[in-house]
């Protein structure tokens, strides 16, 4: 069976990477590509737009309009552009992969109880890299205790709208859950002026922006005579885009519920937890 995916955000920067990944993918195939009613773009083709030459896919404005055409919504836009879209999709039996960050706590409640009623993939990084390094920090976390500092250091461009990166939260979830902290609790988000000494159970985050960075996470796990830093460094949004492609032709086929990238590449297994919070 082949699935049918519509886009939405299709002229952004991922939207765009998005219709190349799927025009390279096996077993998907673009059903639909929307942006903004108002966009100047509406009734371009998504083909042209991604350089990959015409394609046929029309930019729609609506997506009631074109619903009924998709089997899985990819949507990486801006959060409440994507909860109208959730709604819209859990209402019509549609499944969605979830790429957007920076959802806030109820925000996020209201994805949760969507996906009691469709299939919701939710991943604040597809790439396997970054899925792979949040089971290494799971292991480092548990094995380096309470004996190092850990700090979270993120980069990326400047055209990013939320901070810190959702993949730099998701890595502090990671690492609190294992050390059994609340991160809610623990979190530093920067610091200035006479801060005091650190305190071992802190979680610090650093962000930097700047120029064309596609998106760096470092997690350093910092003890007296030694450091050990675990880092990924995407170099092209592909890396991404082809994780949420994969997730899209996964996710088709589910039952309704809440899923993430760590239940596609099937690494959920040995520690539940660690998936959980990589969302
Ligand atoms: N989970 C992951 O693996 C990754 C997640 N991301 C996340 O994806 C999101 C998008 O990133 P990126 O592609 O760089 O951003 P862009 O700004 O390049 O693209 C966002 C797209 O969404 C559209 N959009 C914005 N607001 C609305 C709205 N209210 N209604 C409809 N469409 C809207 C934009 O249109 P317009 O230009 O008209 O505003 C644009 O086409 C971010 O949250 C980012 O953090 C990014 C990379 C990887
Ligand atoms: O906005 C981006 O570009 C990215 N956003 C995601 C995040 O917030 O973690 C993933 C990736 O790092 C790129």
């Amino acid at each position: 069976m082949t699935v049918r995916v519509g886009i939405t955000g299709a002229a952004g920067r991922m939207g765009r990477t998005l219709v190349e990944a799927v025009a390279a993918a096996e077993g998907v195939q673009l059903a639909a590509a929307l942006e903004r009613p108002d966009s100047s773009l509406i009734g371009a083709d998504a083909g042209e737009l991604a350089g990959l030459g015409k394609n046929g896919v029309a930019v729609a404005g609506d997506l009631a309009e074109v619903i009924g055409d998709i089997d899985v919504l990819i949507d990486f836009t801006v959060p409440a552009a994507t909860l109208a879209n959730v709604a819209l999709c859990a209402e019509n039996g549609v499944a969605v992969v979830i790429g957007t960050t920076g959802f806030t706590a109820d925000e996020q409640a209201r994805i949760d109880a969507a996906a009691g009623k469709t299939s919701v993939c939710k991943a604040s990084n597809f790439s396997t890299g970054v899925n792979l390094c949040f089971k290494l920090l799971d292991m480092a976390a548990r094995v380096l205790g309470d004996d190092v500092d850990i700090e979270i250091i993120e980069a990326h461009h400047r055209h990013k709208i939320d901070a810190p990166s959702g993949t730099a939260l998701s890595m502090g979830g990671v690492v609190a859950n294992a050390l059994g902290r609340d991160l809610a609790e623990v979190a530093v988000y920067g610091r200035e002026g006479q801060t005091g000494a650190r305190e071992r159970e802190t979680i610090g985050f650093a962000t930097v922006r700047a120029g064309d960075v596609v998106g760096d996470h470092t997690v350093l796990f910092a003890a007296d005579g030694e450091r050990i830093e675990i880092t990924h460094k995407a170099s092209s949004r592909m890396s991404f885009a082809r994780g949420a492609v994969r997730a899209a032709g996964w996710l088709a086929a589910k039952e309704p519920g809440l899923y993430d990238m760590q239940d596609v590449l099937g690494l959920k297994a040995d520690s539940e937890d660690a998936g959980q919070l990589a969302r």
